[in-house]
């Protein structure tokens, strides 16, 4: 054998070794984070052996076709959870005991309304402060003139009311309003790739602490979710879902600070696809409606994101408390992107539920989820009859 043929023999191997040592590597992370679904299901008496869907324990999603190429491309982070330290409450308990908060908060308003609807004498005076009270609940000025009308038509016409009528007619025009027809269920369902949701809103109006709840209400239905850091502008917001990702017991993905959020929404994604999981939820950085560059960025996420996946479910975060200010928010957001549905936070700490009329019909979309509080549990699907009855639970 020649010195030639013994290099090249020699090289060779090399080769060899670095490919074996490469793909273990590679296996171990996606390993990682498949054990951590498969431990789940172990956890939930599920059967292991069966979520891979194709039978092989392999993954059958498809990988990404490319890169963001407009984009600076940023080596994001995949978080595994450490241990999952809490079980999320079932959704039953918590709906009660948000139904409770939900009553206590609203109940001035439905309070003064009942008061006046159930007085002897309806005359002008007693309808302008209706309608003053509805319009410091925030319910706009056309909504209200709009139920002042019916009102006034149905007690004229089916008479003065006593209280129990009077609650009865008008617990009837409120949900009316409300609108109980609008579909409000979460576009959470795995297709042949993860949902995917997009949580965006204006700075501290709650999208994180939202993210991390709505991760521990997907994971009380046996959801596989990927929570992913597309908050790169403080760190704090990623170290903040880290938090919830090991409290919940769910991968979280993030980058560095300053990195571009879109890449890291990218590669939450591709590791979603990677791992089969059910939903990835990606949080955005909180951003002045004001800029219009902060808010261009924002549909590029959504643009970079859907060359794998589709956007399954855009959040809008507002916060109740906020009043006028939270619909021109909504106005300007839903100008960027696609918004399919709102989260209204805070409403424990507003007596002003009329926002959640005057929100759907600035948008034309439905308000999917409340925030009631700063508890991990905290996150109420939005129902119509339980919110009017919560109103007029005096
Ligand atoms: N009372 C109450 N507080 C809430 C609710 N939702 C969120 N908060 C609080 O609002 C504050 C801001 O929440 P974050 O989730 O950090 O807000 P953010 O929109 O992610 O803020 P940025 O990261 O700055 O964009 C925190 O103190 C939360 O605990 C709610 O439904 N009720």
């Amino acid at each position: 054998m020649d010195l030639t043929t013994l290099y090249l023999i020699i090289g060779g191997a090399v080769v060899v070794v670095a490919a074996v040592v490469v793909g273990l590597v590679v296996g171990t992370r996606r390993g990682a984070l498949g054990r951590g679904r498969r431990q789940r299901e172990l956890d939930r008496g599920g059967r292991a052996d069966t979520e891979a869907g194709d039978g092989s324990g392999g993954p059958t999603g498809t990988l990404a076709p490319e890169r963001p190429a407009e984009d600076e491309v940023v080596e994001a982070e995949l978080v595994e959870p450490t241990a999952t330290l809490e079980r999320p409450e079932t959704p039953e308990s918590r709906l009660v005991r948000l139904r409770r908060r939900l009553a206590g908060s609203q109940n001035a308003f439905g309070r003064g309304l009942l008061t006046l609807l159930s007085r002897d004498r309806l005359d002008e005076d007693t309808w302008e402060e209706f309608e003053n009270v509805l319009l410091s609940s925030d319910l706009g000025v056309k909504p209200t003139m709009e139920l002042v009308e019916r009102l006034r038509d149905r007690l004229r016409v089916e008479g003065v009311a006593d209280g129990t009528r009077a609650r009865a007619v008008l617990r009837e025009e409120l949900l009316a309003l409300v609108d109980p027809t609008m579909d409000r269920t979460l576009a959470v369902e795995r297709g042949e790739q993860p949902a995917v949701v997009m949580v965006v809103g204006v700075n501290g109006t709650g999208k994180t602490t939202t993210v991390g709840k709505l991760a521990r209400v997907l994971v009380a239905e046996d959801k596989d979710v990927l929570l992913g850091a597309a908050d790169t502008f403080r760190a704090a917001a990623a170290d903040q879902l880290e938090t919830w990702g090991g409290r919940v017991g769910v991968p979280v993905v993030r980058g560095d600070e300053g990195a571009d959020p879109a890449s890291v929404a990218f590669e939450s994604v591709r590791a979603g696809i990677e791992a089969e999981v059910d939903v990835v939820l990606i949080d955005t950085a909180g951003r002045l409606h004001t800029k219009t560059g902060l808010m261009d960025e924002l549909g590029k996420v959504k643009r970079v994101v859907e060359r794998q996946a589709p956007v399954t479910e855009v959040l809008l975060v507002l916060d109740a408390t906020t009043g006028q200010n939270g619909l021109i928010q909504a106005r300007i957001f839903a100008e960027v992107v696609a918004i399919t549905g709102i989260v209204l936070t805070k409403l424990d700490g507003s007596a002003k539920g009329g926002i959640v009329v005057a929100v759907q019909r600035e948008l034309g979309v439905p308000v999917k989820l409340v925030g009631l509080g700063e508890g991990v549990d905290d996150l109420a699907p939005f129902d119509a009859a339980t919110f009017v009855d919560a109103v007029l639970d005096a």
